[in-house]
This record gives structure tokens, C-alpha cells and sequence, in this order.
């Protein structure tokens, strides 16, 4: 026998121990015959290194009780209702061109010791046949079976993650790191919406629409080509989860993936089933197929990339295909609630929502990176939800049981709560860490600008659960102006706030990009065109409708520059934004007193506890006052031309609210 010593040279086990010293001889007894008992507890009843690894895990409790008369009634059913699970995701992934489904058997194929449970084989009628005889119909693919890894817990996936997946670690503070691939964010030029008998009349096509026309053939087409890519794999990631948190109108999402990253993302973006609610699960309402590792086929009609993120309403289904940025599902999904929910007579925001000790709820409307998340995360309130909401006749859900924070620059000083809620199973994409201390650098763009948190909602300490409240009290409008006209607040009349909200204005900043020297402006119909199905004045109809019925208060909110343009002045301070909001929140600001700015003919106040006065009305911060004047007309002309294509719209019904919205804009 012969033991190794620090420098990895065997050293003879005689006299000597490790580095060539003496050995410790023990007291213990008189027989201890020069024997180092370094353990004097009983040894593991274990043979073999497998035994005493089967000892670490026991079975995870089933949710029927298994006891009493009731026993063998529970087994049966169990076991039946497992083999209904496996038959509807073997139907999800069945190729639709040949004649059968894939073999599916639930666990990890890299665990041998885990025997096939049930083999479901759809469209055959008997079940277990190990050796199928290949018939004309049958491709090598119906003889494998595909593994399916069934709503895995967080631990779980990270194990996947990290044995599978490259660019997966783990960080300092136990997040999961992940690279989205080549995209980084979402791909709105390459979405698809099958435009069929139904949605040609329903959905907003055209001029400003997102929604790119495909045709059922083609959908088929990528649908296929997903569907085999998932096969071909040894295994794939199947969750089964929930959407919007009012009972009522809760819709059952499938999404089969090929990374534990997906699956994870999703496990923290969607509402989480209880164990009961998973075996009663049934078939889902929408599934998504993500093969986001396999391109779509450019020879494809209507694709224009080798990406593609197809939506099909009747078949209730969305395909991606080249493209892994997480994101996507989590946004498809909300197109999808834009679509079903006004068929209710239910109201989907893109907004943050949070509720104060008193019932008072806000909602946060603003495109990307305007602040829904950072807003709505509030030490001091409750958090309903950051990005997707609904509104009924009973008042505000969250759609999602999840929060995806942006992290470019976080700091645990400005955002403590988004901060401590990257821990053990929060995924963090895209970003940058010490490679061996594994401590995040969150100021680090090397990968992307747009990294990325996506934790459950509970990481939050004072998130709302579950995520409902009441009817809004406050409607906040964010646009981050890097102009630097819009003022830090204005409160808004009806009128006004309908014209905001169809506008939906943001700017994007130069600077990262070639060539472009000035801050842009994106108009974006409801703050949110990219995710909405219907035309932006049915939404918009909606939310007059029960701003009006509520009695809620319009407010736009500049979280963008001030002191001048990019470049030339600075964003305002979050603390601020903070001060602004809060005095929304308790009232005090709807009571100030008020002043018209010129062009906008916005309510600005002149005084908020705690921000400077100076800065309310934008022109004082500009040391340049000529260059203000063009910028703000600049910025005017701007909106005026945006809103061009709606002046023929009417909103609702009522004619009244529709001219006094057309004469909200700009006037000069
Ligand atoms: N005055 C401000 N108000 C809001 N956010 C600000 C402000 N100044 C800087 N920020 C930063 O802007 C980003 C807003 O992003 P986020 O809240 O994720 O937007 P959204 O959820 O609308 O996409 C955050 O990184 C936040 O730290
Ligand atoms: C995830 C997104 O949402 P947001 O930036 O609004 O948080 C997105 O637009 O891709
Ligand atoms: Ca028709
Ligand atoms: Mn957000």
C-alpha cells in the first residue's frame, strides 16, 4: 500500500507518514498497534461506492397518499396519470408528417440505473415493444427514445447546466451564469404570426404592426424542424407552468427546451405549479417549442434570417428557432396574453406593478430599460410584479411568478432588493465574473450591455403573493428622454395620458453604435408594440375605460437626462426618480402646486420633497437656452409625426375622448 504526499510522490507507509514524519501514534486503548483512528463513529452500511451513493437521495414524497383503503386505489391511479403525463408530451413533440410520436421515458439518460417507466409511443396502439419493426412510415428517429427531464428543480438544472452547457458556472453569491449564444437580446424583426381566416380580421397588421405575417404551411414547416432537432437530442427539458396569477384566467404553458438554462429561466419566469397541481396538470393550453440552437431553413418562405420566432393562435403554439436568448419565451408568451385577455374583456399591460401599506396600486408602464423593474421593486411597497399584468373587472395579476431585472451597472447601494435576489437559483445571463473568486463585475459590458437577472418573484422580500391587488390608483408613464426636454414629472389629464400611452415614447442612446452621433427616438404603441396582437387604440380604449371607471391619475415620469441632451447633460439620479414616485405614491404630489410648460402643455409641479426645485422644469438646467427651445421643438415634431398614422383612429367608442386625444399632443 502506498500513500501520496503533497508533491504527488508515493511514500512507502512503513515508519513513516505523510512527508517522511513519524507516524501519530493514538492513545486510544491498548490496541491500537500503531493504527490511526482519525474517526471513531460506526462506518456507512455500504459494500460498494454505489451503494453508498444510493444512500444520499431518497424518493421525493408523492403528493397521493399512498395509505389506508385508499392504497391500491392511489397506485393505480398514480401510475395512470404518470403514463397521461407521458402520453401528452409524447403528442407535444409527435412529428406531424409521420405517423408516430417519439418513445419518451422520463430522467436523465446518463443515469443508467433509472429503468424506462412507461414508454409512450402516440399514435401506436400498444405500448411496450422494446423492438419496434421499422415500417414505410417509421424513420430511424421513432426507434430512439427521447428523454424527457420534467420540471426539475433548481438544483437539478444547475447540475445539467453546469455538466452540460458551456459558459455555465456558478458565481460568488450562488446565481447560475449562462451565455445566451449569439443573441443577446430579443429579435423583433424576425417574429412570424400565422395570419390565417381568424387572425386576418382580428390582429393589427400592417404599417407599425409586430406582427410579420407567415402562413400555416410554413409554420408547419419550422414546427417540424424543431420537433425533429428535440428528438434528435438524448434528452429534453419539459415545464409545465401556469400564466397570470387570477385564478379565473389562468392559462397552462408548456415549454419544451433543449437547456437546463431555459428550463431554469422559465422555472423562475412563470408561476410555479404546487406538486398537486402538477399531476392534475392535463394538457396545456400553449406550448412552446424552443430549438433556439438550430436555425431555421433560409430557403423557408418569409424568413429573412436564420432566426425565426413563430406564433400560431389557433394551433397554440410558438416555435424558435435561432435564437437563445431567454427572453423570447418569456415575451412570446406575453403576446400571447395580449391576444387571449381583451377577448375577455381583460386589459394586459406592459407594466410594473406594485401596491403601498394601504392598497394604493401603481402601475409602471415604460419600454425597455425606462425603469418598470427598478421602480416597481420598492423597498417600502409591496411588489405585484415587474414587466406583464393584467387588468379586470377585480383589479391588477401579475402574469408571471418571475422578475427579469436588468444588471448593467447594478449596485447594491441604488438596488438592494434586485441586488440580494441574485442568489442560489436566480439566472444570470451574459454577465462578466473574476474567474476565480467568482464575484460578478455587473459595470462590465464585454458580452452585452443587456445582462440580465431572472429570479422568482419571492427572491423579493416584500413581493405580493400571491401577485394580486386592486384596481390602479396611480397610472405612471416612464420614457427615459435623452433629450433632456420632457420634464422629471408632469401629472396628466385623461386626454393626455391616452395620447402618451398610444405614443409610447422613449429614446435610445447613441453612443455603442457606429455612426449614429444623436439620441433616438422609438415610439412604441402602448409602450409595448413589439408584444401587442390587436390595434394600439383597442388597448388604449380599455385603459380609458377603467382609468375613467377608477378614477386613477395619468402620470409622466422622466427618467432619462436632464441639463442638456446626452452627451451634453446627465441621466437623472434614481434617488431622485425615487422621490418623485414616492410623492406620487402618498398623495402629497397630486395636491402641489402646478405650472404649463410650452409645446408639451404639461402640468409640472413646483415643488417635490427632496428633489431640487430647479431641475422640474427642464429649461433651468439647460445652460444653453436656444439649444433647448430647438431641442424641445425638435422633439415635438417628432411626436406629431408619430402620431400621424392614428389621427383616423377612433378611440372606443367615444368621439369626444378621441378629439380631446388628438389635441393632447404638441401644439406649435
Ligand atoms: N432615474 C432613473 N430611473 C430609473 N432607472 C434608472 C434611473 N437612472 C438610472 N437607471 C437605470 O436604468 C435601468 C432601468 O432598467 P429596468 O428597470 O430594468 O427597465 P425596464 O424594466 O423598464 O426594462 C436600471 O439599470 C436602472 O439602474
Ligand atoms: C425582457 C424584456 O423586457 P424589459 O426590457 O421590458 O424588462 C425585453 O424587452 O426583451
Ligand atoms: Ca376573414
Ligand atoms: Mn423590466
Amino acid at each position: 500500500m502506498a500513500t501520496t504526499n503533497g508533491n504527488g510522490k508515493a511514500a512507502a507507509n512503513g515508519g513513516e507518514g505523510r512527508n517522511g514524519l513519524p507516524k501519530i501514534h493514538t492513545e486510544k486503548g491498548n490496541n491500537s498497534g500503531g493504527i490511526c483512528h482519525d474517526d471513531s463513529a460506526p462506518t456507512v452500511k455500504a459494500q460498494t461506492i454505489d451503494e453508498l451513493h444510493s444512500l444520499q437521495k431518497k424518493k421525493s414524497a408523492p403528493t397521493t397518499p399512498l395509505d389506508g383503503t385508499l392504497g391500491a386505489f392511489a397506485v393505480v391511479s398514480d401510475q395512470e396519470r404518470h403514463k397521461q403525463q407521458l402520453q401528452s408530451i409524447s403528442a407535444s413533440l409527435a412529428s406531424l408528417t409521420r405517423e408516430t410520436g417519439p418513445k419518451v421515458v422520463k430522467g436523465d439518460p446518463a443515469n443508467k440505473a433509472e429503468t424506462p417507466r412507461i414508454t409512450s409511443h402516440v399514435t401506436q396502439q400498444h405500448h411496450h415493444h422494446p423492438h419496434v419493426a421499422p415500417t414505410i412510415n417509421v424513420s430511424d428517429s421513432a426507434l430512439k427514445f427521447t428523454h424527457v427531464l420534467y420540471n426539475l428543480s433548481p438544483a437539478e438544472l444547475y447540475e445539467q447546466a453546469i455538466k452540460y452547457e458551456k459558459g455555465s458556472f456558478i458565481t460568488s453569491t450562488g446565481a447560475l451564469a449562462t451565455l445566451s449564444g449569439a443573441k443577446t437580446g430579443r429579435s423583433p424583426k424576425d417574429k412570424r404570426v400565422v395570419r390565417d381566416e381568424a387572425t386576418e380580421d382580428e390582429l393589427w397588421w400592417g404599417k407599425g404592426s409586430p406582427n410579420i405575417e407567415m402562413d400555416e404551411h410554413t409554420f408547419m414547416v419550422n414546427r417540424e424542424r424543431a420537433v425533429d432537432y428535440l428528438n434528435s437530442l438524448e434528452k429534453v427539458y419539459v415545464n409545465d407552468q401556469f400564466l397570470n396569477w387570477d385564478p379565473e384566467n389562468r392559462i397552462k404553458v408548456r415549454i419544451v427546451s433543449a437547456r437546463a438554462y431555459h428550463s431554469l429561466f422559465m422555472h423562475n419566469m412563470c408561476i410555479r405549479p404546487t406538486s398537486e397541481e402538477l399531476e392534475n396538470f392535463g394538457t396545456p393550453d400553449f406550448t412552446i417549442y424552443n430549438a433556439g440552437q438550430f436555425p431555421c431553413n433560409r430557403y423557408t418562405h418569409y424568413m429573412t434570417s436564420s432566426t425565426s420566432i413563430d406564433l400560431n393562435l389557433a394551433r397554440r403554439e410558438m416555435v424558435i428557432l435561432g435564437t437563445q436568448y431567454a427572453g423570447e419565451m418569456k415575451k412570446g408568451l406575453f403576446s400571447v396574453m395580449h391576444y387571449l385577455m381583451p377577448k375577455r374583456q381583460i386589459l394586459s399591460l406592459h407594466s410594473g406593478c406594485n401596491m403601498g401599506k394601504n392598497g394604493d396600486v401603481a402601475l409602471f408602464f415604460g419600454l425597455s430599460g425606462t425603469g418598470k423593474t427598478t421602480l416597481s421593486t420598492d423597498h417600502n411597497r409591496y411588489l405585484i410584479g415587474d414587466d406583464e399584468h393584467c387588468w379586470s373587472d377585480n383589479g391588477v395579476s401579475n402574469i408571471e411568478g418571475g422578475c427579469y431585472a436588468k444588471c448593467i451597472d447594478l449596485s447594491r447601494e441604488k438596488e438592494p432588493d434586485i441586488f440580494n435576489a441574485i442568489k442560489f437559483g436566480t439566472v444570470l445571463e451574459n454577465v462578466v465574473f473574476d474567474e476565480h473568486t467568482r464575484e460578478v463585475d455587473y459595470s462590465d459590458k464585454s458580452v452585452t450591455e443587456n445582462t440580465r437577472a431572472a429570479y422568482p418573484i419571492e427572491f423579493i422580500p416584500n413581493a405580493k403573493l400571491p401577485c394580486v391587488g386592486p384596481h390602479p390608483k396611480n397610472v405612471i408613464l416612464l420614457a427615459c428622454d435623452a433629450f433632456g426636454v420632457l420634464p422629471p414629472v408632469s401629472k396628466l389629464n385623461l386626454a393626455q395620458t391616452m395620447y402618451h400611452f398610444i405614443s409610447g415614447y422613449t429614446a435610445l442612446v447613441a453612443g455603442t453604435e457606429d455612426g449614429i452621433k444623436e439620441p433616438q427616438a422609438t415610439f412604441s404603441a402602448c409602450f409595448g408594440a413589439a408584444f401587442i396582437m390587436l390595434h394600439p387604440t383597442k388597448y388604449a380604449a380599455m385603459l380609458a375605460t377603467k382609468m375613467q371607471q377608477q378614477g386613477a391619475t395619468g402620470w409622466l415620469v422622466n427618467t432619462g437626462w436632464s441639463g442638456g441632451r446626452y452627451g451634453v447633460g446627465s441621466r437623472i439620479k434614481l434617488a431622485y426618480t425615487r422621490k418623485i414616485i414616492d410623492a406620487i405614491h402618498s398623495g402629497s404630489l397630486l395636491n402641489a402646486n402646478y405650472k404649463k410648460t410650452d409645446v408639451f402643455g404639461l402640468e409640472i409641479p413646483t415643488e417635490v420633497e427632496g428633489v431640487p426645485s430647479e431641475i422640474l422644469d427642464p429649461v433651468n438646467t439647460w445652460s444653453d437656452k436656444k439649444a433647448y427651445d430647438d431641442t424641445l421643438l425638435k422633439l415635438g415634431g417628432l411626436f406629431k409625426k408619430n402620431f400621424e398614422v392614428f389621427l383616423n383612429h377612433k378611440i372606443g367608442k367615444d368621439n369626444k375622448l378621441t378629439e380631446e386625444i388628438l389635441a393632447a399632443g404638441p401644439i406649435f
